[in-house]
């Protein structure tokens, strides 16, 4: 997040159809939790450019990036890589130390799709099971980011964009940022509800 290194999300292994939804949903977690970039295989375009349509829509900083040197992006990171996987050890237990040693400096983190190659576990610092039951790369990316920041990502602050959510108990309400003041007041005839 802002005022940190930077924490980086890696789709490794992307099967066009089968692995649109959940290639697009990386991105999209990975941005609403408090990545700074994402990198998406080179046959993932559909889903990149759906990322990036949400960031311009709803604001930033994130970086969608197409790479089809997943491989050699992991073993040259300067930095820690975290590889998500349910033979990993317990997120509970490695969380903090992951936390302080991201303080200091980048952070690459793995999901996989399709069966990750042994090497990926080899070259990552840490190989984390959010439990060691298997299930998703979303949700296992989703916990993480939340461990990782401590829930401080729920209160990120976003920037550009053209619309914003004002969260409400009932209903729709979406308005442009430039509607909001800085101190979170909103102008009243700006709000146009949804339904
Ligand atoms: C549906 S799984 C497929 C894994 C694949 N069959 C293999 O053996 O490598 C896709 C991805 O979800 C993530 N994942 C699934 N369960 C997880 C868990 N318990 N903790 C962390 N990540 C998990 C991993 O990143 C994994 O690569």
């Amino acid at each position: 997040m802002q005022d940190e290194p930077e924490c980086c999300v890696l789709r490794f292994g992307h099967r066009p159809g089968r692995d649109d939804r959940m290639t697009t949903h990386v991105g999209l977690t990975a941005r609403a939790l408090g990545a700074d970039r994402v990198i998406l295989p080179d046959n993932a375009g559909q889903s990149a450019e759906t990322v990036r349509d949400i960031t311009d829509r709803f604001g930033g900083p994130f970086e969608v990036e197409l790479n089809g040197e997943q491989r050699a992006t992991i073993r040259n990171w300067e930095g820690t890589v975290v590889h998500l996987t349910m033979y990993g050890e317990e997120v509970q237990t490695v969380q903090d130390e992951i936390r302080e040693v991201h303080a200091e400096e980048p952070i690459l983190i793995v999901v996989g799709g399709e069966k990750v190659p042994f090497e990926v576990y080899d070259h990552a610092d840490w190989n984390v099971g959010v439990t060691n039951q298997p299930h998703s790369e979303v949700a296992g990316l989703a916990v993480f980011l939340d461990r990782l920041f401590d829930g401080a990502e729920l209160d990120r602050e976003w920037e550009g964009g053209e619309q914003r959510v004002l969260p409400m108990e009932t209903g729709k309400r979406v308005v442009s940022p430039e509607d909001i003041d800085e101190d979170g007041t909103v102008d009243p005839a700006a709000i146009d509800d949804e339904g």
